[in-house]
């Protein structure tokens, strides 16, 4: 069983039909990179995977747990499977180090010490070891998201969401935040799951490349056909032309 897999999926906000019959496996230890226009349900989709929109019909399974049953426990589910989010999300009245030791001490009940000395190898793994008293104001965006990702890292999580980490970032951020990306990427055998227009990301770290518009996913293809070949889908190859010349 793959670690993520859509079967017939379909989601609605009231009337509006956000998601179409999505059929999607991934497997552990991918790095998936999703791409589509504005609007198109690329937020909603990775937001379905760790239960914060919850689906209509179909069946999602995540880490072998069906998100549709009553008895599945959404804790769980969240232990395993991360997110980092375009605003950071931080908490904003705990310094950093107490931002990454949270969730363990609560929800692993992982002994002080380790704690500590996991979240410090993870401030040193995003270069930022010399911030671990400051609180997120004091912080750069990007070292703010820099952070975001070692909070998730600190479960150990099997998977990872990436829902635009960079957009909200000033330009010269963009590639610390990346590099660390890619560090994880390459690093790990965790499953990534990034929404991004960052293309040179996508190049040199993604295995597949999945495009959406309107709600469906209309290409679903290995780095090198979509880059080096060419999408078959007629509007994911005018995507592709429209990013790459911006
Ligand atoms: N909570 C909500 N209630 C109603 N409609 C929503 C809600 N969230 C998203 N939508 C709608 O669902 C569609 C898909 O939104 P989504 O955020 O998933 O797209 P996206 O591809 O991630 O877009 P962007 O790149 O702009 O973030 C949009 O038309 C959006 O307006």
């Amino acid at each position: 069983m793959s670690m993520i897999e859509f079967h017939n999926v379909e989601k609605y906000y009231g009337d509006y039909h956000a998601l179409h019959n999505i059929n999607l496996k991934i497997d552990g230890g991918e790095t998936v990179v999703l791409i589509g226009p504005s609007g198109s349900g690329k937020s909603t989709l990775i937001r379905t995977i760790n239960g914060l929109e919850t689906i209509q019909k179909g069946q999602l399974i995540v880490n072998g747990q069906d998100l549709a049953e009553k008895k599945t426990d959404m804790n769980r589910i969240r232990k395993n499977v991360g997110m980092v989010f375009q605003h950071f999300n931080l908490y904003a009245n705990k310094s950093i180090l107490e931002n990454i030791m949270l969730a363990p001490r609560m929800v692993l009940k992982r002994p002080e010490e380790e704690n500590r000395k996991i979240a410090m190898d993870l401030l040193d793994r995003v270069d930022l070891v010399n911030q671990a008293e400051k609180f997120p104001s004091q912080l750069s965006g990007g070292q703010q998201q820099r952070i975001a990702i070692a909070r998730s890292l600190a479960m150990k999580p099997k998977a990872l969401l990436f829902d635009e980490p960079t957009s909200a970032l000033d330009p010269e951020m963009i590639d610390d935040v990346l590099n660390v990306m890619k560090d994880i990427a390459k690093d790990s055998d965790m499953t990534m799951l990034v929404v991004t227009h960052e293309m040179g990301f996508a190049r040199e770290v993604a295995n597949r490349v999945i495009f959406m518009a309107d709600g469906q996913i209309l290409e679903d293809d290995t780095k090198e056909k979509f880059f080096d070949g060419q999408p078959t889908n007629e509007r994911a190859r005018q995507f592709l032309g429209k990013i790459i010349t911006h």
